[in-house]
C-alpha cells in the first residue's frame, strides 16, 4: 500500500531556528503482509514536542535522546488504531500508542512496542493520550509532586513559565489543586494570560512579551515565590529566581528558550542566578519524567480522574494533515499553541 511519511530533510544548523522546510513528506510503499506479532496501525494523532528540536541536531545534548537521521522518517508520540493484526494481544479496532511512533499515515509495527489505550481513560478524546493524560500531564503531576514540596495551608506561591503550554497549563492547575495559595503563570500573549485565569483558575497571568516581568511578578507575588515550575529558562527564569523566597524549590522541567542554541542540557546559568540559588538555599533539581516509569500508571489514573471530573481543564491546538507536521512543530516552538499542540492525521 502507498502512504505518506515525513522525513528530516535538513538540520537547522548551529544555533539555527527550525523551519517547516527542514521536513519533507514522501510517498512510501509498505507491504500489507504482516509477520507474526505485527500489526498495521492507522495514525490518528501525532505529537510535536520541544525535545524534538534537540533530535534535529547531530548531537542532541541529552543522553536519553537519539538524533533523527537525515533522509529518514522521524518519530515521536503518536496514537492510532489497529487495522489489521497478527498479534494475539491486539485485535482490530484497538487504540494504541507509543513514544516512538513514526510520522506516517500508516505503520506496520511490532505489537510488543505498542501500549493499549482505554478510550474511557481519556473520556473518548484520544488526542489527550499525547497531552493531559499522557507524557506532558505526567510531567506536570510528577514534576510538582516529586520536586515541588507543595504544603497545603502554608500559603505558598507557585510560578509557572511556559504556563499556557501542554505541561505548564496542567502543572498550574495541579499546584492549585494541591494547595498553593497563589498560582501565577508566565506566557507569551494576552490571550493566553486570559485563558490561564478565566479557564484554568490561575491567580494571574503575566505576558513576558509586554512590560517588565520583574515588576509584574512583584505585583502578583507580593509574598515572594516559593515554587517555580521552569519550562523555559533564560532571562524569564533569572527574573523569577531573583524573587524567590529562601528555601524555595525550582522544578527544572525544561529550558525551551535555549533549545536553538548549541549548548548541552541543562544550559549554563548566569552568575547572578547561581549566587541567588546558593545564598537563598533554593533547590533546583533536574526532573525527567522518564525516570519515574514506576509512577506512570498511577499518575495516568489520577490525571484521567481529574480530567473526567472537570477538576482539570484541557486546552489543545489541533492542526490537520501529515503535510503540516513541520509547520505545527515550528509553530509550537514559537508559541503558536495554547495547550497541547497535536496534529490530526486521520479521523
Ligand atoms: N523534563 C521532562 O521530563 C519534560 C520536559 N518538558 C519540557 O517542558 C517544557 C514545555 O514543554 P511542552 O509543554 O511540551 O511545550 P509547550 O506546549 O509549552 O510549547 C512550547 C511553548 O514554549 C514557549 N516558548 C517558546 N520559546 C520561548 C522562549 N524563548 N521563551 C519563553 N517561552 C518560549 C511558547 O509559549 P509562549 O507563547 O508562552 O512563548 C510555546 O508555546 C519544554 O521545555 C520541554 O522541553 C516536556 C516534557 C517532559
Ligand atoms: C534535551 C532537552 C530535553 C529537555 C527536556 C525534555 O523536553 C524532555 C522530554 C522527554 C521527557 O522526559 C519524556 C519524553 O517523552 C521526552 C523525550 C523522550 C524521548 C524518548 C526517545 C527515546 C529515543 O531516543 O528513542
Amino acid at each position: 500500500m502507498i502512504h505518506n511519511a515525513v522525513v528530516l530533510r535538513s538540520r537547522p544548523g548551529k544555533n539555527g531556528h527550525p523551519v517547516p522546510e527542514n521536513f519533507r513528506v514522501e510517498e512510501i510503499m509498505t507491504s500489507p503482509e504482516l509477520k507474526e506479532g505485527q500489526v498495521l496501525v492507522r495514525t490518528l494523532f501525532l505529537s510535536v514536542d520541544p525535545y524534538m528540536r534537540c533530535c534535529m541536531n547531530d548531537d542532541t545534548g541529552a543522553d536519553y535522546l537519539l538524533p533523527w537521521r537525515l533522509g529518514e522518517c522521524v518519530d515521536g508520540g503518536g496514537v492510532g488504531v489497529v487495522e489489521a493484526s497478527k498479534n494475539q494481544a491486539l485485535s482490530v479496532g484497538t487504540s494504541v500508542t507509543s513514544f516512538n511512533w513514526p510520522w506516517q499515515t500508516y505503520n506496520v509495527m511490532d505489537g510488543s512496542l505498542l501500549q493499549k489505550v482505554d478510550p474511557e481513560m481519556v473520556d473518548g478524546h484520544l488526542s489527550y493520550v499525547l497531552g493531559a493524560v499522557g507524557m506532558p500531564g505526567l510531567t506536570a503531576v510528577l514534576g510538582v509532586r516529586e520536586k515541588g514540596h507543595v504544603t497545603p495551608g502554608s500559603h505558598q506561591t507557585m510560578v509557572i513559565s511556559g504556563a499556557a503550554g501542554a505541561c505548564g497549563s496542567i502543572a498550574g492547575q495541579i499546584g492549585r489543586l494541591d494547595g498553593c495559595e497563589r498560582v501565577v503563570g508566565i506566557c507569551g500573549s494576552d490571550q493566553k494570560c486570559q485563558a490561564l485565569v478565566t479557564e484554568l483558575g490561575f491567580t494571574a497571568g503575566i505576558n513576558y512579551k509586554k512590560g517588565d516581568i520583574s515588576s509584574a511578578l512583584r505585583e502578583h507575588c507580593p509574598t515572594g515565590i516559593d515554587i517555580y515550575f521552569d519550562n523555559v529558562g533564560g532571562p524569564i527564569s533569572d527574573a523569577v529566581i531573583s524573587q524567590m523566597n529562601p528555601s524555595g524549590h525550582v522544578i527544572l522541567c525544561g529550558q525551551i528558550s535555549q533549545y536553538n542554541k548549541d549548548v548541552p542540557y541543562p544550559p549554563p546559568l548566569s552568575e547572578d542566578t547561581q549566587k541567588a540559588l546558593c545564598h537563598k538555599n533554593i533547590t533546583r533539581e533536574r526532573f525527567v519524567v522518564l525516570n519515574y516509569m514506576e509512577k506512570h500508571e498511577e499518575g495516568l489514573v489520577q490525571l484521567s480522574r481529574w480530567v473526567k471530573t472537570g477538576q482539570i481543564k484541557v486546552l489543545e491546538t489541533v492542526v490537520n494533515g501529515i503535510e503540516n507536521m513541520g509547520e505545527a512543530f515550528c509553530s509550537m516552538m514559537t508559541g503558536g499553541n495554547i495547550g497541547k499542540q497535536v496534529v490530526n492525521i486521520s479521523d
